[in-house]
């Protein structure tokens, strides 16, 4: 018996200690596939490894990969022609069995040879594809409805609006010639990266695109002028762009609202990428001028951007591939007009891919952000999949409602891009139709979510933000707008850090909804504005709302005596009550108006990014 264990231990100890043979032939097999000539002619373990590798990055990268051939460890980069040859064709037989499509992106020479880059991505159903979403921003006129449509109907502009025609929602936009609303147009690339969009007398069939289609890029196209920067604020917040693509209108430069939107990306984490338009039209001098501007501030402190210039079809691989870091910024030149440069846009949009890593196992989330009567079809939904997965049937909370709670409901049919879909996978975008429940009882912000979270909506949060600009201060009992993912509702400050904030300062700042309690959660980026008052942060801490059956428990009674004890030496803190005459008019609760009053709001006041402390994202030296 006691040799018996001996024998086991020692087993278990020669386990622990040294690796089994299956672990030493794998690792080896690892170790060659990290050589420059590891496609060459590898042996059948080895091809084996290669294919679960490339497996693994195409499920990574959510049905797509970026192949490099000819570097590695084993001598400078580089392969002769004929090891190259021989490389791709052992990716060829990697990437078919598993129905992925090789598209070579570049080759170069290098010191031992030639290095080529292949983008592998897989063929999906026709009812399935990637998808990426672009929010359009930049100043009145510098082109961003043109560029939409040409980008999306495939033909060129006319230099007098031709082309935006196509995307004006609303009868004033096409006479006024400006967007107001936020608007949704698509771009489909099939497996080999080429465009699917095919107008048919000027209208795109969302759902032959989306059939064709491996990747769809849904541009979030938002307004330039300044009376509408409420809608763009949502656009960029409650859309969940992975990009923003800031239009620069190379005569005008960076003027207006450019440094506006460029700091509204950038306190948001949206990594930026610029379009320069109108090229066909401007003097070299001022294109130059543009240029060198726009450099100067992405440099600055506050953006901490490396511009790259893109000129060719090498910096447009070289900057997609690098480009989920949010320090680059690629910079585009290109004409509506001539078409000069848009293939360039193309090939790089073609090459983005979600910020969204999609774990189909998380608990799902679904942020709403419009709500529809459709006839026959009843209440539908939609907004964008933050995390997990919703299919057909199933049953998510909605939630939540006045009175903070969630309730279920069951999916009963999914749309993705006007297409009829079983599933919709996080970083998604997709309309839902609900069973059994009004429009009216739906408001943009509340959410869809699995009853795995258990969650819990909240009246009050805590915040550290920092102030872009205020004519003068912000104190207790001040109140603006909130945008944080698609909630947007007013709040008031009820305790800060800080007894007074001025533009540039800190706080740790406790907001209270004056409408609707709302579900958030801690690091999810606020935007909080009033005019051009503006301040950013992130969310901190959460109060979550507690129903008034467990308000009336022993401990939350003892709770909430320490509590007023402790406000009353702050009245300023407490949850206000309407005033008589209000209840007598029957109106909602609501906080006073702000004590500070918009003074000075002259379109010449700083822009959002021009006035922070150093080292803040958001410093931008004009
Ligand atoms: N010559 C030339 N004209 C262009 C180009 N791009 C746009 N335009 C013209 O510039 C004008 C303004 O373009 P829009 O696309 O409406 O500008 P926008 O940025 O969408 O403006 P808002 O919708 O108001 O924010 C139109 O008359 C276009 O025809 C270009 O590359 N070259």
């Amino acid at each position: 018996m006691a040799a018996a264990v001996e024998i086991e231990n020692s087993i278990r100890v020669d386990n622990l200690f040294s690796p089994d043979e299956q672990d030493v032939d794998m690792a080896a097999e690892m170790a060659s596939l990290s050589l420059k000539t590891a496609l060459v002619s590898p042996t059948s373990e080895e091809f084996e490894v290669l294919s679960e590798t490339i497996q693994e990055r195409i499920i990574e990268g959510q049905g797509e990969t970026i192949y490099e051939i000819g570097t590695g460890e084993g001598g400078a980069p580089g392969l002769s022609e004929e090891d190259m040859q021989a490389s791709i064709a052992t990716l060829t037989s990697v990437a078919q069995p598993q129905n992925l499509e090789m598209v070579k992106l570049r080759e170069r020479k290098e010191a031992e040879g030639i290095v080529v880059e292949f983008l592998l991505r897989k063929t999906l159903e026709p009812e399935d594809f990637m998808e990426v979403r672009v929010a359009v921003v930049g100043n009145v006129d510098a082109g961003k409805s043109t560029l939409l449509g040409v980008l999306t109907h495939g033909e060129l502009d006319n230099g007098r609006g031709m082309a935006r025609q196509r995307l004006f929602r609303h009868k004033h936009e096409m006479e006024s010639g400006r967007t107001s609303s936020v608007g949704n147009d698509i771009l489909g690339f099939d497996s080999v990266g080429k465009v699917v969009n095919k107008p048919d007398h000027g209208h795109l069939d969302w759902v032959k695109i989306c059939e064709k289609a491996s990747k769809v890029v849904t541009f979030i196209d938002l307004a330039g002028h300044e009376k509408y920067l409420k809608t763009t604020v949502f656009g960029m917040t409650g859309h969940a762009p992975d990009f923003a693509m800031l239009m620069i209108g190379a005569n005008a430069g960076v003027i207006g609202m450019t440094k506006e939107h460029l700091g509204l990306a950038l306190a948001l984490s949206v990594p930026v990428f610029v379009v320069v338009t109108k090229i066909d039209m401007c003097p070299a001098n001022v294109l130059q001028e543009t240029l060198k501007m726009l450099q100067r501030i992405l440099k600055s402190p506050g953006c901490r951007k490396i511009p790259v210039l893109v000129q060719n079809q090498d910096d447009v691989v070289c900057s997609a591939t690098n480009f989920t870091s949010e320090r680059m910024c690629p910079i585009f030149q290109v004409s509506n007009v001539s078409g000069e440069n848009l293939d360039l846009l193309k090939m790089f949009m073609n090459l983005l891919t979600t910020r969204v890593k999609c774990h189909p196992t998380e608990p799902a989330e679904f942020q709403i952000d419009d709500t529809f009567s459709v006839p026959g079809v009843g209440t539908v939904v939609s907004g964008t999949l933050l995390q997990g997965q919703i299919r057909l049937n199933d049953t998510v909370l909605l939630g939540p409602d006045a009175l903070g709670h969630f309730q279920p409901i069951i999916i009963k049919s999914i749309h993705r891009k006007r297409m009829a879909v079983r599933e919709v996978r996080g970083g998604q975008t997709a309309s839902f139709a609900l069973k059994k429940i009004k429009r009216s009882s739906i408001r943009k912000g509340m959410v869809l979510i699995s009853p795995r979270l258990e969650p819990k909506a909240c009246w009050e949060f805590e915040s550290e933000i920092l102030v872009l600009h205020h004519p003068t201060t912000i104190s207790v009992r001040y109140q603006a707008m909130v945008h944080v993912g698609s909630v947007r509702q007013t709040a008031t400050i009820i305790n800060m850090t800080s007894e007074h904030l001025r533009t540039g300062d800190k706080a740790i700042v406790r907001f209270r909804f004056i409408k609707n309690p709302e579900y958030l959660k801690t690091d999810m980026k606020m935007v909080f504005r009033e005019g051009r008052t503006k301040a950013i942060g992130n969310i901190s801490k959460l109060y979550p709302h507690v129903s008034a059956v467990a308000q009336n428990t022993r401990q939350h009674r003892a709770a909430k005596k320490a509590q007023d004890a402790n406000h009353q030496s702050h009245p300023a803190n407490e949850p206000q009550k309407p005033s008589k005459r209000r209840r007598s008019r029957g109106g909602t609760a609501r906080l006073p108006p702000p004590t500070i009053p918009e003074q000075g709001e002259a379109s010449s006041s700083p822009s959002l990014i021009q006035r922070s402390p150093p080292n803040s994202a958001v410093t931008v030296a004009s």
